[in-house]
């Protein structure tokens, strides 16, 4: 079993125990009742390289990243310097996080984007996302069927939210655009290895086309890796461990958001 088959078998597990406790229609409900989403897109294409910055505890690859007791301050930090959308890691058993991360940040953050950044293989987590204010759900092409790509993405558009297609191969990229994708992220962590190779963004960029919005996920630890990824045409980069990390996660997300908008950093082709 491949690391990301492990970590779907335990997110459907944990969601089978949701849906019994709110059944379908009171998700639905729930999400239709939710103060309506902001504009990811714009958000994204607004001047210069845009940063997301993740709330993130741990991970399969590094264990233990930081303790992070209050996701809260931690978003209010990251939006404070500049951080264009907030991701939320929601994903339990192997990230240590939770859809309580995910509301607390939604009301500390009510100006700034959230993503649920989670394993999504059901409309029933698309719901669940909305209900609990997320604009933005992430949907990882190598898990999903492309009927079910499909369907998915169009459910995330259909709530007005917007979706974030993680694509690692030109052949998953393909499958991205077809499904009509209009923001993909190019992870450069290999979900089987766990291996980073930022080099895999600027194999795939160069050929999904101009409109298509395009996000750098993974492997950025400072301002050089930021404007490589511009480099290659990135508009805006996905941003987790580096922060976490950090003595001062403000000041780090500071430091991004300012060589992202440096006039020596390449423009986003759009
Ligand atoms: O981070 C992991 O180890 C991981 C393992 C398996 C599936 C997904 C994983 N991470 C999710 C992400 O894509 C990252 O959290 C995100 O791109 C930020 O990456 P980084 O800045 O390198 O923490």
């Amino acid at each position: 079993m491949t690391v990301l088959e492990d970590i779907i078998e335990g997110v459907r597990e944990d969601l089978a125990v949701r849906e019994s406790a709110i059944p379908f229609d009171e998700i639905k409900q729930l999400s239709a009742a939710a103060t309506p989403p902001h504009d990811v897109l714009a958000a994204l294409k607004s001047q210069g390289v845009g940063v997301i910055a993740e709330v993130k505890r741990r991970s399969p690859s590094k264990g233990e990243l930081a303790e992070i007791a209050e996701p809260a301050d931690l978003a209010a930090d990251y939006a404070d310097a500049g951080a264009r959308v907030i991701s939320v890691l929601t994903e339990q058993r192997r990230f240590g996080g939770s859809l309580a991360d995910l509301d607390a940040v939604r009301k500390r953050v009510p100006a700034t984007p959230v993503l649920r950044k989670d394993f999504v293989v059901s409309p029933y987590q698309v719901h669940e996302a909305r209900a609990h204010g997320a604009d933005m759900v992430l949907l990882i092409v190598a898990a999903l069927e492309q009927n079910v790509l499909e369907a998915l993405l169009d459910r995330v558009e259909s709530l007005g939210m917007a979706a974030l297609v993680e694509v690692h191969t030109a052949e998953e990229s393909d499958r991205a655009l077809e499904a009509g994708a209009k923001i993909i992220g190019i992870n450069a962590r290999n979900l089987h290895t766990l291996e980073v190779d930022r080099d895999v963004f600027g194999r795939i960029a160069p050929g999904l086309p101009q409109d298509i919005l395009k996000v750098a996920e993974s492997g950025v630890r400072g301002p050089s890796d930021l404007m490589a990824y511009a480099g290659s045409g990135a508009d805006a980069v996905l941003v987790g461990e580096g922060l976490v990390t950090s003595d001062n996660p403000k000041s780090a997300v500071n430091q991004l958001v300012t060589a992202g908008s440096h006039p020596a950093c390449p423009r986003p082709s759009r």
